[in-house]
């Protein structure tokens, strides 16, 4: 093993993997993996957020030849198409501090439009910048002082499905407003000591980011008042009007009630929005202004679009061998030299731990997200991801939607994708925000049903589809729908290597399993109820181990386990 350049590399380098596996030969591939940059190097690169200053530090060809753009001490100018999508000098200079001088598609026409007074849907890429879109209007708002000035009412609120996408979201809104001394009061409401705090705080609010489950929770509870409401964002507007969360969306639309009637603005944003959603969401919409940019696609048959261009998207048939096949098709992309650093989705919880048991044993640096760790242990695999120590983060799609991971170069859809929807979310962690990305597609006979609509997609946005994939017969659209809702059954995920976890793995899940002590010791001393909430944590975990959870890789299987407190 010690022969072998690639699995020295994977189990020492901190470097990302340079070589791109489509078109170089292994060789070279290799060759290039063994020219890793440096971990610091490496480390500058990965902002996965894009809100930090580093990540004006980035070393992007494209973005070297412009002057100052990389340097977080000049403020460049910003384009005459930023003054006027932003119609504000103070958020303007605020947003060139950050490295924002020109506007992207999506916010040249819809912070225009959302000044105008409008309902705004946008559907546009992934990556496209939707988030700031929403964000200067109503920061605009703020600093022009035509805020509701009631306790505990807030002038916005932005709903999002998952915990970590409403944290981002609430990173950029308090980046922004202090760069423009907004001095707005931003409050993230989504976990229960967030809400807590914010009854007992029982304050003047601007701003209210939050997951549906828990600001419904938070507005029973009485601590939040919804009845003055002037705008509410509903990002990934699709995903907030399926099944999971639609009960309380609702609930949240009906509290801002009366308001809705007169002069509340609802504004949705996603980079898919099928034509089923469009119907449920037209009753809402008062003043309409719809903005579909390049591969967002609104309404019509094609459903969903919103592929950002320059993701390199593949499609490997791993068939006849099953999940063997697939294990090995991991093993061929990561020797060749496949970019890291590579997200990697799964159908659920229990394929993550075992794809991770897989791969550990391999000596790849990988981690697996779940909801039962802690929110330290998975900020912690987050940021081991972040700086190179993880080359390989295996997720499911709670990790989908929204998550600006900015320097992924690679992700793989280990498991097919449950939809053509949650396809475009999930490549679209990689080739964000202008930059090259690769997608990398793993299917069997069993995907057969669900390949049709993703194939569709990936046509439509400019891949390179084979002619024989095209030539598949279709599948009854009722078909489709039913395996969109119950993905297939899948086969156990394991090699020859299936049951021998070895030394490493063996290291993980002790560290793994201390943390946890930790953290029960930490809760236990930092709450009056102290034994109560050790106590409730230990039959926690003896509740996870008869599961048969023991390596403490349960990854949340749905977005709606994912809040989590
Ligand atoms: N005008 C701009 N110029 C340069 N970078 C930008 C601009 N607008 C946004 N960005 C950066 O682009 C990245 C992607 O933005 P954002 O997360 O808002 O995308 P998105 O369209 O919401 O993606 P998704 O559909 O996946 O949720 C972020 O890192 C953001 O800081």
């Amino acid at each position: 093993m010690v022969d072998d350049p690639l699995r020295a590399l994977l189990r020492g380098c901190h470097g990302a993997a340079v070589a791109s596996w489509k078109s170089k030969s292994a060789a070279s591939a290799r060759a290039e993996l063994i020219r890793t940059p440096s971990s610091a190097a490496l480390s500058r690169e990965l902002d996965f957020f894009g809100t930090s200053s580093k990540r004006l530090e980035v070393t992007d060809k494209a973005q070297s030849s412009s002057p100052g753009r990389n340097n977080v001490k000049s403020v460049a100018p910003t384009s005459a198409d930023m003054s006027a999508a932003v119609a504000s000098p103070t958020l303007e200079a605020a947003l060139a501090h950050m490295g924002i001088v020109s506007p992207t598609a999506v916010q040249r026409r819809a912070i225009p439009a959302m000044r105008a007074g409008n309902d705004v849907v946008a559907v546009a890429p992934t990556g496209s910048g939707k988030t700031l879109a929403y964000a200067v209007p109503l920061l605009s708002e703020l600093l022009s002082g035509s805020r509701a000035q009631h306790r505990s009412a807030p002038h916005a609120l932005v709903l999002a499905p998952t915990r970590e996408l409403a944290e981002q979201i609430g990173r950029v809104f308090t980046r922004l407003s202090s760069e423009a001394r907004v001095n707005a009061r931003i409050k993230i409401v989504c976990s229960k000591a967030a809400a807590a705090g914010l009854k007992a705080a029982d304050g003047l609010i601007d701003i209210v980011i939050a997951t549906p489950m828990r600001l419904v929770a938070t507005h029973q509870a009485g601590a939040i008042n919804l009845g003055r409401v002037a705008h509410v964002v509903l990002d990934e507007a699709d995903e907030l009007f399926a099944g999971n969360f639609l009960e309380q969306v609702d609930d949240v639309l009906a509290s801002c009630g009366s308001q809705l009637k007169d002069g509340t603005r609802v504004h949705m944003f996603s980079a898919t929005f099928p034509p089923a959603i469009e119907t449920l969401a037209q009753g809402l919409l008062k003043k309409q202004k719809k903005i579909v940019i390049d591969g967002g696609a609104y309404g019509g048959s094609a459903a969903v679009g919103g592929v950002a261009a320059r993701i390199e998207q593949k499609f490997m048939f791993v068939g006849g061998r099953g999940e063997q096949g697939k294990v090995m098709a991991v093993r061929g992309l990561l020797k060749e030299g496949l970019r890291a650093p590579i997200l990697l989705f799964v159908q659920t919880k229990d394929r993550a731990a075992e794809l991770y048991r897989e791969l550990v044993y391999d000596g790849v640096k990988v981690e697996a997200i779940h909801a039962d760790r802690s929110q330290q242990a998975r900020m912690r695999a987050v940021e081991r991801f972040r700086t190179g120590e993880v080359w390989v983060l295996i997720a499911t799609d709670v990790l989908a939607r929204g998550l600006d991971f900015l320097a992924v170069e690679s992700v793989v859809n280990y498991d097919m994708p449950s939809s053509a929807s949650a396809y475009v979310h999930r490549i679209g962690r990689t080739g964000r925000n202008g930059r090259k990305g690769t997608a990398v597609t793993l299917f069997t006979e069993e995907d057969r049903v669900l390949l049709g609509p993703v194939l569709k997609v990936a046509k439509v946005s400019g891949a390179d589809v084979p002619e024989w994939a095209l030539k598949l017969k279709g599948v009854r659209k009722d078909v489709v729908r039913r395996m969109e809702k119950r993905p297939p059954t899948r086969k156990r995920i394991g090699g020859p290597n299936r049951g021998s976890i070895g030394k490493r793995h063996k290291k993980e899940k002790r560290l793994e399993s201390r943390s946890r002590t930790e953290k029960g010791e930490a809760d236990s001393e930092s709450t009056s109820d102290g034994k109560k909430r050790n106590s409730a944590t230990k039959g926690k975990q003896t509740r996870r181990k008869k599961r048969g959870a023991s390596d403490g890789l349960n990854v949340a299987t749905s977005l709606e386990e994912e809040e989590y407190e």
